[in-house]
């Protein structure tokens, strides 16, 4: 005998682009990437119960703006199974924002759903929810190519801390790419080095890229201006935009002084979206 309705809950955690190589454009328009991609210990919350009807609740701090219908990528996800439930999604990261958001709530469902329903396998359809929900339910670090489907793990990656900041503007995913005028850029190296430590990998991640940092730019300029702030921050040792933008982090070496430099961004910029966090 079953006590009540089947439940489960899955984190969501933010997808962040350490680095973000635009290789080349397939026929069909999509971009061939290379990226080197962690999880933050921030993000947002799913959770799904059986129930006789599909529906979805959106609370949370970020919730504005965020569709509570069908268009959203959690319902999608979860009514690729046969298995109606009530869906409550509590949004913590801004949306298009280039960390994940959507795709990362997609796979949250996707695992809540799966484990829900006793499914082993997922149904068709999921990882086409979009292009980075392979590697949101991997949600450990990863390097990924392809289109996005491509996703090698990444094993030794020293930990990172970050401040991660949004100047609450949205930026459309397909108009940043469009806009990238180079198509055809250098890949990061066939082997990643084995990082000793978190100096190491900071000092190597400095010789990569985002290629998709100067069309977000031209897109929103404030974009330019988070990156210059993150960087003029107390032992801030890297900034550099993830995704298609418009969040950006910077790199620091120890959690205090992510935490102390995030703190001083809150005080002075009571308008954006900031977060101390730390990715592995
Ligand atoms: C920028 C990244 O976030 C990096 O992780 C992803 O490549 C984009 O992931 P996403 O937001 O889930 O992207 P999707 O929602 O699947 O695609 C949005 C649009 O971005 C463009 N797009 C996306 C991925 C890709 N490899 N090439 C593209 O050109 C396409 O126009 C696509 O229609
Ligand atoms: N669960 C969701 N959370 C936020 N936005 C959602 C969700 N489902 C659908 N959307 C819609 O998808 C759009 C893109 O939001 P999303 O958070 O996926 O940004 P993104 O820039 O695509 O993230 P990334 O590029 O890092 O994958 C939003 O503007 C919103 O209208």
């Amino acid at each position: 005998m079953r006590n009540g309705p089947l439940f489960s809950k899955f984190f969501a955690p933010a997808k962040v682009n350490l680095t973000l190589h635009v290789t080349g454009q397939r026929k069909d328009g999509y971009h061939l990437l290379d990226s080197l991609v962690v999880f933050a210990d921030v993000g947002d919350r799913v959770a799904v119960r059986e129930a006789e009807a599909m529906s979805l609740d959106v609370s949370g701090p970020m919730a504005a703006g965020v569709p509570t219908d069908a268009s959203n990528l959690v319902w999608q996800a979860a009514a690729l199974f046969d298995r109606p439930v009530a869906i409550t999604l509590s949004k913590h990261l801004p949306a298009a924002a280039g960390i994940g958001g959507g795709s990362s709530d997609a796979a949250a469902t996707l695992l809540a759903m799966a484990e829900l329903t006793g499914e082993k396998r997922l149904p068709d359809g999921s990882v086409e929810l979009g292009a980075d929900v392979r590697v949101c339910l991997m949600r450990q670090a990863a390097r990924m190519s392809g289109i996005g489907e491509v996703v090698e793990p990444v094993g030794n990656v020293p930990p990172l801390h970050a401040v991660l900041a949004n100047p609450r503007v949205e930026v459309p995913t397909p108009a940043v790419f469009k806009a990238l005028e180079t198509k055809e850029n250098k890949p990061m190296s066939k082997a990643l080095p084995r990082w000793q430590g978190t100096k190491a990998l900071i000092d190597w991640l400095a010789a990569q890229r985002n290629d998709l940092e100067a069309p977000a730019m031209a897109a929103e300029p404030v974009i330019a201006e988070v990156i210059a702030t993150l960087r003029a921050l107390p032992q801030a040792r890297l900034a550099r935009m993830s995704g298609s933008g418009a969040t950006c982090f910077a790199l620091f070496e120890t959690r205090d002084a992510a935490e102390a430099a995030a703190a001083t961004l809150v005080d002075t910029l009571p308008g954006w979206w900031v977060t101390p966090a730390t990715f592995s």
